[in-house]
């Protein structure tokens, strides 16, 4: 499909931002009947499957990162499925969307990937928390860009939040927008850090404001990472912004996925709730560090009848 163009952002008004109010327990009724109903089988799941692993940000996010975890990952995300496998399943090739690291690791990465196209992504601003000055936070985007990374994922600031400053959030992000210059924003939410629902939808509004090109939810690290209200909380506020500006803003699922009906699942939320339009790597990722050995199994599994055994495929 042809990608629009990038999100520009608009100024901030906080006569929309005072309007959002999100009814948790609609919401959570709402969330109760994904993957209940109309969940695709057969043919179609395994090449949900594929779209699933299309659509990941293959990710290592630890204090034990090294070079060669880095090349391997790199690695999985160019073949994440064993080559007769996607022969199997008649697709010419299969690749993640991109990889995910910490700014120390992403020349390692952009090395690995070199002349594949894919993308790394870093994380920046002080991830996880975000509990750095701004001056910092500005440095690490810029360097990460320098170093190659094409996309960056920043978190928010979570405090601006809790105390209601959406003037100061808004101008931040857009400080970290100006930062990227030509790179992908992702703007992480750390939405189980958020009081409510409310301050969640919020955020996302004022992120999409101030130019995020994606929203993400989790940076996988808070004790409530990706559970399904706080991706249709922001799903919601991407279809508003959408329907307000005309500019489609992606959004990424993070943290604490880790199996493949999972992962269908995010796929039918996002189909539900915004369209197929936006079931494709350039408005839709889900990003994990332990999920792709589940889909690959259940591509195995699909494809032949029969379980993988241990030695044949690994776990994890
Ligand atoms: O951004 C991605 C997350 O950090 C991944 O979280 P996970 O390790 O729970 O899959």
């Amino acid at each position: 499909m042809v990608q629009q163009e990038r999100n520009p952002g608009m100024p901030l008004d906080m006569g929309i931002i005072n309007a959002i109010r999100v009814n948790k327990a609609a919401t959570e009724r709402r969330c109760g009947e994904l993957g209940t109903r109309r969940m695709v089988t057969g043919d179609y799941q395994l090449a949900w499957l594929m779209r699933a692993i299309s659509c990941m940000d293959l990710t290592t996010l630890k204090g034990n990162d090294t070079p060669m975890r880095v090349f391997r990952l790199c690695e999985k995300a160019k073949m994440p499925v064993r080559q007769d496998m996607i022969k199997k399943l008649g697709k010419a090739d299969l690749t993640a969307a991109a990889v995910c690291v910490y700014p120390a690791r992403v020349k390692d990465a952009v090395r690995a990937l070199k002349g594949t196209g894919i993308p790394v992504a870093s994380v920046a601003t002080g991830f996880p928390s975000g509990q750095t000055s701004l001056k910092v936070k500005l440095a690490e985007i810029r360097q990460a860009v320098v170093d190659g990374a094409e996309e960056i994922d920043v978190v928010i600031s979570r405090d601006k939040v809790a105390l209601a400053q959406w003037a100061e959030l808004y101008d931040e992000l857009r400080a970290f927008r100006e930062a990227c210059s030509g790179a992908t924003l992702k703007v992480i939410m750390a939405a189980g850090e958020l009081p409510t629902l409310t301050h969640l939808a919020k955020a996302s509004m004022i992120a999409m404001m101030a130019g995020a090109d994606f929203i993400k939810t989790s940076t996988g690290m808070e004790e409530v990472n990706a559970t399904f209200p706080i991706g249709m909380t922001m799903v919601r506020q991407i279809r508003e912004y959408y329907e307000l500006t005309g500019h489609m803003v992606g959004f990424k699922a993070a943290g604490g996925i880790n199996d493949a009906a999972t992962a269908l699942v995010w796929l039918s939320l996002i189909r539900e709730e915004l369209g197929v339009e936006w079931l494709n790597s350039n408005y839709f990722r889900i990003g994990a560090s332990s999920l792709i050995n589940d889909i690959e199994r259940s591509l195995w599994v699909g494809l032949t009848g029969m379980c993988a055994a241990r030695t044949y495929m690994p776990l994890a």
